[in-house]
């Protein structure tokens, strides 16, 4: 995935100001930053989510602004706070992301169960979506996303709620999906899972990129979280709220 020139101005403010970063296929990515840094907001543009202000997006030769659709079966998202049709059942919910994206139904319908197995939802797959946990939310549409078997997943803070034995698994299956020539690229704000589970990363500030490369080659010496809080600054010097905690 290349992004070239990538820009969103809201009004007078640049969230995303002209991102340039290549993602290598086969790569897991992390995009970390504080909060309101531009990470959604690069996602969204790159996912055909979200009209650039300027520059392009790229996956796989197809540039996903000018042929959307094919960018889109190449493609497979986590946006953040994502939005899900929860009348309908987990089981429901993945079929019909198999099916949009022209899968037939006996592939679905297979693909549909192991993932439900892969996220430990078999027993919630007949309940609705409405009634889950915000992890359990997390992983059906996770699942959603790998139905069509993309060759690139774009994972908005994947493990945001959901509990460490399922996000180990879901580190596995995106290691395997590694492994096999897969590019994930996820924003989190979790130093040591990133440090621990990508390849590459790139720290974001205020809509830039300061800097990219492997995570050895960022993080040089130090830990991820120490080079990202250099950095990034930030830090508060304060004695704390001075209120809280007095009566
Ligand atoms: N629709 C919008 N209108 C105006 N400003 C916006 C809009 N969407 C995002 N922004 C601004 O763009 C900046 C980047 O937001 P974005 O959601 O991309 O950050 P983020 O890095 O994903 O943050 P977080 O870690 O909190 O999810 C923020 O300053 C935000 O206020």
């Amino acid at each position: 995935m290349a992004l070239r020139g990538l820009t969103k101005t809201y009004g007078e403010k640049a969230a995303v100001q002209s991102i340039d970063l290549d993602i290598p296929a086969g790569s897991t990515y992390g995009l970390v930053g504080r909060n309101g840094a531009g990470k959604t907001t690069t996602l969204s543009m790159a996912t055909g989510l979200l009209r650039p202000t300027a520059g392009a997006a790229v996956v796989r030769g197809i540039d996903v602004w000018a042929r959307p659709r094919e960018a889109k079966q190449v493609l497979g998202v986590l946006p953040d706070g994502v939005h899900l049709f929860d009348r309908l059942t987990g089981r429901q919910l993945i079929t019909y992301a198999g099916l949009l994206h022209g899968l037939d139904r006996e592939t679905v319908a297979e693909r549909t169960e192991d993932l439900l197995r892969a996220m430990d939802l078999l027993d919630a797959g007949g309940k609705p979506v409405t009634d889950y946990s915000a992890g359990m939310r997390k992983k059906v549409a996770l699942a959603s996303a790998m139905v069509h078997s993309p060759k690139v997943l774009v994972l908005d803070e994947p493990f945001e709620s959901v509990d460490p034995v399922s996000a180990s698994n879901i580190r596995d299956i995106l290691a395997g999906f590694a492994r096999h020539g897969g590019t994930v690229v996820v924003s989190s704000h979790v130093m040591d899972l990133v440090q621990r589970m990508c390849d590459h990363v790139a720290i974001m500030d205020s809509g830039r990129i300061l800097a990219a490369g492997t995570v050895d080659e960022v993080r040089g010496e130090r830990s991820l979280e120490e080079t990202f809080v250099e950095l990034v600054g930030g830090r508060v010097e304060s004695e704390g709220i001075t209120w809280l905690g007095t009566s």
